[in-house]
């Protein structure tokens, strides 16, 4: 198994996407890596999802991608039939995370509780989704949150509310592995065909990063 830690801390940005055809998979993966951004989450909320995967992983190189609202065990079989680097979900579930596992598929569950993270360290995840990183408090409420399992080697990524104005300053602190978002590139830009704009978003957080 790829060391997917090691890549998403290199990376830092994972450009969420919910895609409504799988036609788009390539030219939005191709805007986004054209623009910086090389690591993609498609969320299996609709059902071009799988077949996005399968485009991504088979045209574009170099690009991590990852299966993302992965809610059920039998959804691991087809993300990974489908080629994902990695699987993600919002919330935790201790028969997706063993299925994932069994699998060899390296998982990144959902907390925004203690409780959460117990139960992710549990199962032997330390990098975790924080959602909704955004509406809960952001980094004060994460890091006082995470306070009691720094030692453990925890880390996490924020989704939920992530924009290029506060990216900066999430990224700098110890605790952040790398951050998710949506704002690269949202269903209404990808189904008006503007890759361009995908392009220029990616850019400008790759920029603003990098600054
Ligand atoms: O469900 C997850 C969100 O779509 C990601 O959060 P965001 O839209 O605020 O980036
Ligand atoms: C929110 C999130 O992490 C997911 O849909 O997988």
């Amino acid at each position: 198994m790829a060391n997917i830690r090691k890549i998403i801390e290199e990376k830092k940005i994972i450009a969420v996407l919910t895609i409504d055809n799988a036609k788009d998979a390539v030219p939005v993966a191709n805007a986004l890596k054209a623009g910086g951004v090389t690591a993609i989450e498609l969320t299996l909320r609709t059902p071009a999802a799988l077949e996005a995967i399968r485009r991504i992983r088979g045209e574009v190189e170099g690009v991590t991608v990852a299966a993302g609202t992965v809610l059920k065990p039998e959804q691991v079989k087809q993300v990974v039939e489908a080629g994902a680097d990695f699987a993600v979900s919002p919330g935790i579930n201790p028969r997706v995370v063993k299925a994932a596992q069994d699998a060899g598929l390296f998982f990144g569950p959902g907390i925004m509780t203690p409780s959460e993270i117990e139960m992710a360290l549990e199962l032997d995840c330390t990098l975790l989704k924080f959602f909704p990183a955004g509406t809960t408090g952001g980094l004060k409420h994460l890091n006082a949150m995470a306070a009691p399992y720094k030692h453990l080697g925890v880390k996490f990524i924020p989704l939920g509310g992530i924009t290029c104005a506060n990216v900066k300053e999430i990224l700098s602190d110890k605790l952040i592995a790398g951050v998710g978002g949506s704002w690269l590139a949202k269903p209404d830009v990808i189904n008006s065909g503007n890759f361009a704009e995908i392009e220029r978003l990616a850019r400008e957080v790759t920029e603003v990063i990098k600054g």
